[in-house]
């Protein structure tokens, strides 16, 4: 059985002192990439690639005039066939042994890790991530499908052999796939969120349909086009166009036995009611987070301005795991709040693919409009203390860009200290006692991340024991609330974060596409 080992490129490459080789590579795989921009792409239907007469462009959201490609709109007619020929093909895959399919994900990562900073220089383009967080969600796939080929070995296919006190009843349980399952993924993690729903999924013996999201289908088209001709044709399937029409229709197909969703906590609470209305059948739904962090009067400073601005403003705020409120105490909040603002002020903002650009666009034009509603509303009911300002220079103009943007002074129930906004904005919020931060930290609906710093061990036990989050951190100033690894820290939300309470990259995910079955044979 072949160990599992995180990718984790940009890490070795620091602490193997080979950065500049890194971003050697990288600026080649940028002209490769560049190469690719504005090609037609198809939907992929039982092993077919259809083009569809009706197309729609996806644009880079740093400059509107880089068409990534012409992706195919898939009508309704279209996703019931996908889902047709993924029941299909449902018996011939679920019986092909687990061994051969864990060997194909490994193929299909080692395939990956080859292209990777080509695939990483693609997503600089398509979502705007700088290319260490590019890079970062190139690897989370590459581990997904290793991590997930390993446990699926480690536990055998999911067969047991038990024990019964009467010798003459034999007994065993096996995990069985349910069937066809929709997949329903995110424009934030267009690599590893797409295709780590997706091969827990097909890896476990169901058969699926992706719809990605329509801002960045081309990073998980280059997963299902390598895939689709190595495994029986309809078992994995591809469509691409609006999320309510399609996301629709595979939520209330009677065919479809589970539905994978990441994403907001709005359209998946709605298809989480819809697909569960009158069945048991499993809907695995991750979605939005309104993640704190708690900066105690023993914090090291330094390190928590770092830590949370890392966490706020990286790519931009839109990662579910984002930092959008910090609790500072009393005692060290100016001190906290000048070396926060100082540093938030020198980001370098910029073409994502750029080598020291921190901070790209946001993804489209409705979230710069959220961005300009949001400063509105700070004004009126806060204060700001740096951004707030929609950036429209000659460079710049052609794209989304925003200002990373950080709030005082708003009373804690205010819509922006409550609602996730996805965006580079930030709260700042004073507290007294550890205890009513980690209960403010507390007062939303939300649960899934956390961070503090302190320097008092009680304290940190204090929080770990209270706080109502399912990925949570200490200390951490490389981000105070994101960036999990596959395998050491399980994603997973709580509350309305959440519906299942199992991580992603942890023991318990495969789990949930399959069913137990107990097995008993009497002499
Ligand atoms: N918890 C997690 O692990 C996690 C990870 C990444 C992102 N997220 C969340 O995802 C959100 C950002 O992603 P987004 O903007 O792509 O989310 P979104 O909810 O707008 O879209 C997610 C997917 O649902 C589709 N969709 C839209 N309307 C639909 C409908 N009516 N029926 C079915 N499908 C529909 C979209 O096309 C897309 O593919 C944030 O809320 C973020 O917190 C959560
Ligand atoms: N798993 C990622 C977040 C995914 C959501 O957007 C992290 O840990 O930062």
């Amino acid at each position: 059985m072949t160990e599992f080992e995180n990718e984790f490129t940009w890490g070795r490459a620091i602490s193997q002192n080979t950065t500049d080789e890194f971003h050697e590579k990288f600026e080649k795989a940028v002209d490769d990439a560049k190469k690719e921009f504005g090609k037609k792409y198809p939907l992929i239907i039982n092993g077919q690639e259809i083009y569809s007469d009706e197309t729609f462009f996806v644009t880079s959201p740093s400059d509107s005039q880089i068409t990534i490609g012409e992706f195919s709109k898939a009508t309704i007619s279209d996703t019931n066939d996908a889902i047709s020929s993924a029941k299909n093909a449902f018996e011939i895959w679920s019986n092909t042994s687990y061994l051969k399919r864990a060997e194909i994900f490994r193929e299909c990562a080692d395939y990956f890790s080859s292209r990777k900073f080509f695939l990483t220089a693609i997503m600089t383009f398509e979502n705007g991530k700088n290319r260490f967080e590019a890079m970062g969600d190139v690897d989370e796939a590459i581990d997904f499908m290793r991590f997930y080929a390993f446990q699926l070995e480690k536990n055998k296919g999911f067969y047991k052999q038990t024990s019964h006190p009467n010798p003459r009843e034999k007994t065993q349980t096996i995990m069985k796939p349910y069937g066809v399952w929709g997949i329903i993924a995110p424009f934030n993690f267009p690599s590893a969120i797409a295709i780590g729903m997706t091969t827990g999924a097909l890896i476990t013996g169901n058969t699926a349909v992706l719809k990605p999201a329509s801002t960045a289908p081309l990073s998980s088209f280059y997963f299902v086009n390598f895939l689709f001709s190595k495994i029986p044709n309809g078992a994995i399937n591809f469509v691409t166009g609006s999320g309510s029409t399609l996301g629709k229709t595979l939520i209330e197909s009677k065919d479809v036995d589970g539905i994978a969703f990441t994403g907001s906590r709005e359209v998946g609470m709605q298809g989480f009611q819809e697909f569960t209305k009158t069945t048991t059948k499993p809907f695995i739904s991750e979605m939005g987070g309104k993640n704190p962090a708690i900066v105690t009067k023993n914090a090291d400073l330094d390190k928590a301005s770092e830590g949370v601005m890392n966490a706020a403003f990286g790519f931009g705020g839109q990662k579910c795991s984002a930092c959008s409120r910090v609790y500072v105490h009393n005692d060290v909040a100016d001190q906290f709040i000048s070396k926060i603002v100082e540093k938030t002020k020198k980001l370098r903002i910029g073409m994502p693919w750029q080598k020291d650009v921190f901070l790209g666009p946001v993804i489209n034009n409705d979230a710069k409009i959220k961005f300009e509603n949001a400063v509105n509303l700070a004004k009126q009911d806060g204060e700001i203390l740096t951004g707030g300002i929609v950036l429209n220079s000659s460079e710049l103009e052609k794209g989304y860009f925003v200002e990373p943007t950080i709030v005082t002074k708003l009373p804690e129930d205010h819509k922006l200290v409550k609602e996730e906004l996805f965006l580079p904005f930030l709260c700042i919020q004073r507290y007294d006692t550890l205890d009513d931060a980690i209960k403010l930290a507390n007062q939303t609906e939300y649960g899934l991340t956390a961070g503090i710093f302190s320097n008092d061990e009680k304290q940190l036990e204090e929080f770990f024991s209270k706080i109502q989050a399912g990925v949570v951190y200490a200390n951490r100033f490389a981000s105070a609330t994101t960036a999990a690894l596959v395998s050491s820290q399980p994603f997973v939300g709580w509350k309305n974060s959440g519906s299942t309470g199992k991580g992603a990259g942890g023991e318990n995910y495969l789990q949930q596409f399959m069913r137990s079955q107990t097995q008993t044979r009497c002499d």
